[in-house]
């Protein structure tokens, strides 16, 4: 076929991977899953990772390098761009594509492949926290998120009745790009929290296989551990053993924000209260204001409260007070020794009563709810490519004596006009005067030698001859041709 039409190249898709090294049901480290974004696939240059927020977590003892954020640059492939061919012409052969297929035939999606749990937003420069476009928490989760560009149309699609050798093509639709930050927030049900050295990782020991580090000083634990606790066959958790947190921590001391970032995504949060400190019951107190002021949110996620260390007489003999504390709160506390695996069963059942009900009232939400379109930023791009060439709107900046013409459907037409053919012109003049550009200037009062800016493109406004200029309307009764000419 003479009509080169050249369909779109690449789309950007992003999607969430299962954790396929990792044993599906056994634990697992979350550092596994923390480094999965040095996996992002670098085989297509439409996908600049930055690792701009590389973290690195000093003990004192090492240097941890881990990566749960990430900033990449995305960038659709452009349409390819339409050529003039003739029959009988070896010309025939489109332009080829600027995206990576070369001949403009569709290109394959380009797919980012992230962790589940993966939060994206679009990246901005002024540092302020972009707004999140998507969320990604189930494996196998997908969403287009940049279609590429359509192609240009070549010169059998201009052909009419007045001109059946048109020298017209069109230039492929430029593919949209943007830079975005891809955050990996744990998926857990269950967060253990509390202060550093509480017995956090001891808990999570004993309840399930997950083997985290123990030790007698603070914030031995660095980064999040996972265990999987389970009852029945079908019947599991996730457990997070979190960093510990410290007064102060909502504004990012210790490892603050670290901390609180994951236990956003926890359903139910088992407090642990190292029984064996001064006073219990105001460390209890102070961490709880943490989370709230980290965010409210937080504060009011199901919770149980398992008071630590009670092997330890001076464990044990602060333990009423601090229950007729809790209960003055309407808090009814456990108390445990996570060392010695007591009372730390009915802490999991508990906290397990927690999981299975915010289950519940999740699917009950699912059932009524419509389903998450993870579509919706292609969708978006692809609503602003259908706005019709006359949707537009003018101002006038009188101190440059500049007209502005703007709107998503000229400023396509303008990169989609291919200059280097004799015919774009006036195809140019003829959609101006179409879409109703010429006549609204005209009503708005331009005057011969001012500028207008049309979608970026600009150019100086000539009356047509004989026409004054104001009277736009008189001038087009009487001869289109002699219509108002751009230079
Ligand atoms: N006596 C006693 N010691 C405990 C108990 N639970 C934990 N410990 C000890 O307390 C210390 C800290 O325990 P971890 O489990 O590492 O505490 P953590 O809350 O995870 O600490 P960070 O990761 O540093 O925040 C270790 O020396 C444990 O052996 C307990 O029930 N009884
Ligand atoms: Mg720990």
């Amino acid at each position: 076929n003479l009509d080169e039409k050249l369909s779109s190249t690449s789309s950007i898709a992003i999607e969430a991977t299962t954790y396929t090294r990792l044993p599906p049901r056994d634990d697992f480290l979350a550092s596994s899953l923390i480094y999965t974004y040095r996996e992002i696939k670098l085989s297509d240059s439409s996908v600049v990772p930055k690792f701009e927020e590389e973290q690195r977590i000093s003990t004192g003892l090492a240097v941890m390098r881990c990566f749960d954020r990430a900033k990449i640059f995305v960038k659709a492939g452009n349409g390819g761009n339409g050529v003039v061919a003739f029959r009988r012409e070896k010309a025939g052969r489109g332009a080829h594509g600027q995206g990576r297929n070369q001949h403009g035939a569709k290109g394959e999606d380009v797919v980012v492949k992230v962790a589940p749990g993966t939060v994206i937003r679009e990246a901005r420069d002024d540092g302020v926290e972009g707004q999140v476009l998507l969320e990604l928490l189930h494996p196998g989760q997908r969403a287009l998120l940049l279609p590429g560009g359509r192609g240009g149309r070549g010169n059998v699609a201009f052909k009419s009745g007045m001109n059946k050798v048109p020298r017209i093509a069109e230039n492929g639709e430029e593919g949209p790009e943007m830079w975005l930050e891809l955050e990996l927030k744990l998926v857990a049900d269950v967060g253990i929290i509390g202060a550093p050295n509480a017995g956090k990782s001891t808990l999570l020991s004993v309840i399930s296989a997950a083997r985290p580090e123990i030790a007698n000083y603070p914030f031995t634990t660095l980064l999040p551990n996972l265990g999987v606790v389970s009852f029945d066959y079908d019947s599991t958790m996730i457990v997070a053993d979190l960093p510990g947190l410290l007064e102060g921590a909502h504004r990012g001391f210790g490892l603050g924000h670290e901390f609180l970032r994951h236990t956003e995504r926890c359903s139910v949060l088992v407090h642990v209260v190292d029984g064996s400190s001064p006073q219990p019951e105001y460390e209890f107190d102070a961490i709880r204001l943490e989370l709230e002021l980290f965010n409210p949110e937080l504060a009011e996620k199901p919770y149980l409260v398992a008071f630590n260390k009670m092997d330890l007489p001076e464990a044990s003999e602060r333990w009423e007070v601090f229950r007729e504390h809790l209960l003055a709160e309407d808090i009814q506390p456990f108390c445990m020794s996570a060392i010695s695996n007591q009372g730390t069963n009915e802490v999991v059942s508990a906290a397990y009563e927690f999981v299975k009900k915010f289950k519940e009232a999740v699917k009950e939400d699912e059932g009524c709810a419509t389903p998450i379109n993870l579509n919706h930023v292609a969708e978006e791009i692809k609503k602003k490519r259908a706005v019709p060439i006359n949707d537009f709107e003018i101002s006038h900046d009188s101190s440059s004596k500049t007209w502005h013409v703007v709107g998503d459907g000229l400023e396509r037409f303008v990169q989609m006009t291919n200059w280097q053919y004799v015919d774009s012109e006036k195809r140019f003049q003829h959609v101006l005067e179409a879409c109703g550009v010429n006549k609204s200037l005209i009503d708005r009062g331009v005057k011969e030698g001012d500028s207008v800016n049309i979608a970026g493109l600009v150019r100086i406004w000539y009356n047509a001859p004989g026409s004054t200029g104001s009277s736009g309307a008189k001038n087009r009764s009487t001869n289109s041709i002699r219509w108002p000419n751009w230079k």
